[in-house]
């Protein structure tokens, strides 16, 4: 099927047609006709930081719920993250996952491998597998955990530089963060809770983006989320260390605040954090020191959220409300413009994740057809039911947003139209 895009609006602001044909933009086609007057044309979002729970908690969300929901999100390429069951810590878990997301081609599922086996932190996975197989992974994380011991996260910087790989962190002290249950402060003094302070994520970044130095390695920092972190990776930066880093759009919205509601919806790591934070983040993402939004998307079985607060699991939906909460929070603020969200949302996550011959590309003929399609000016309210994930931890409920997915183009094939998933 071809398509032709009449009227949409650049991440630049120019207005033209933009022709789909054979999954490549061209300059003209016959097709399908989509009036797209009023709505902004993005390059395929790309998911640096996903949950698909596939292996082992189908219970919570598929590789195939998962991909329906990441389409309806504007996204055409995720990266999943290996803390499933079992680990994906070897070749033949990787190339499962990249099998399972192929046959389903919703979006591109592109598996991140783990940095140890089991996730232990102890001994390296089969990286170099992982790298070699099929699903040519680049990005490795022991997501859910940190890398904390230093001559471990050393030997994984250096392993991966044979084949310009990247190590995401998930920086938590674990010393520090001992039942913790949320952000360290005076919402924590107040409730009573176990605080999780800003110094156990902000020490590991600094450490990392030395070890990344001295070693000449790339390091990615997964959902930065305290304004520490954001000086520290500013220092990095200025150094020329080769660190990227992610924010979440849950933390450039909420806040620790709503703790006080102990509704475990609002629990999830790294916490969220203070009013002071989220406007550090939202300057450090609106001047490139956060390099990307990620969602962390972690959806959970109702058993594991919908019980008390210390019982409950850590982590939020996120993929289906990832564009409107930045534009929410970036684009009506004025912080960042239409193609600081393409950047931001596009480009820089598919660099980062080594996905940028097929994903992030500039809207030019020629290029593959990876598209997005959204209507700024149309509201939404959220509702769980009104989600394509199996999980229903959305911290959203109730809250009206800006900005409806209309359309979403895989290499030229349509997974999202009118608003509804294809399939
Ligand atoms: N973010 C979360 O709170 N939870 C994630 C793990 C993680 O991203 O650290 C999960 O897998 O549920
Ligand atoms: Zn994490
Ligand atoms: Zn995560």
């Amino acid at each position: 099927m071809n398509y032709l895009i009449r009227g949409a609006t650049l991440p630049d602001g120019t207005t033209r047609d933009l022709a789909v044909r054979d999954g490549l933009i061209a300059e003209t086609t016959d097709g399908e006709v989509i009036d797209a007057g009023g709505l902004r044309v993005l390059p395929g979002l790309v998911d640096i930081h996903t949950h698909l729970r596939q292996p082992g908690r189908e219970d919570a969300e598929t590789i195939e719920t998962g991909s329906r929901a990441a389409a309806l999100g504007g996204y055409t390429a995720v990266c999943a993250m290996a803390n499933t069951d079992p680990v994906a810590d070897a070749a033949g878990i990787v190339e499962q996952v990249w099998r399972l997301g192929r046959e389903v081609g919703l979006v591109d599922v592109q598996p991140v491998g783990a940095v140890t086996l089991g996730l232990k932190g102890e001994r390296l996975a089969e990286l170099g597998a992982m790298a070699e197989s099929a699903a040519g992974v680049r990005v490795f994380s022991d997501d859910g955990h940190c890398v904390h011991d230093a001559a471990v996260m050393r030997r994984a910087l250096e392993y991966v530089k044979a084949f310009d790989g990247v190590i995401a962190q998930h920086a938590e002290d674990p010393k520090l963060t001992v039942g913790a249950q949320m952000n360290e402060g005076e919402q924590s003094a107040r409730l009573g809770l176990a605080g999780w302070p800003a110094v156990a994520e902000e020490a590991i970044i600094a450490r990392d983006a030395l070890l990344a130095a001295h070693v000449g390695s790339r390091l990615h920092v997964c959902h930065v989320s305290t304004a520490g972190s954001v000086e520290v990776l500013r220092w990095a930066k200025s150094r020329g260390i080769r660190v990227t880093a992610e924010v979440t759009p849950h933390h450039l919205l909420l806040t620790d605040e709503l703790a006080a509601t102990y509704d475990p919806v609002y629990k999830v790591n790294p916490p969220l954090r203070t009013a002071e934070d989220v406007t550090a983040l939202r300057e450090a993402l609106a001047d490139g020191t956060i390099d990307a939004v990620a969602t962390d998307h972690a959806p959970h079985a109702r058993e594991d959220k919908e019980c008390e607060w210390a019982a409950a699991r850590p982590g939020m939906l996120g993929l289906e409300t990832a564009l409107p909460i930045v534009i929410k929070t970036m684009v009506e603020t004025g912080l960042l413009d239409w193609a600081g969200v393409a950047e931001r949302m596009s480009h820089a996550p598919a660099r980062i994740a080594n996905l940028e011959s097929r994903h992030g590309r500039p809207l030019t003929p020629g290029e593959p057809a990876n598209l997005t399609l959204v209507d700024p000016a149309q509201r939404w309210t959220v509702t769980p039911d009104g989600l394509a994930s199996i999980s229903r931890n959305t911290p959203y409920t109730g809250l009206e947003l800006p900005g409806a997915i209309v359309a979403t183009f895989l290499r030229g094939r349509a997974t999202v139209l009118d608003g509804k998933a294809q399939a």
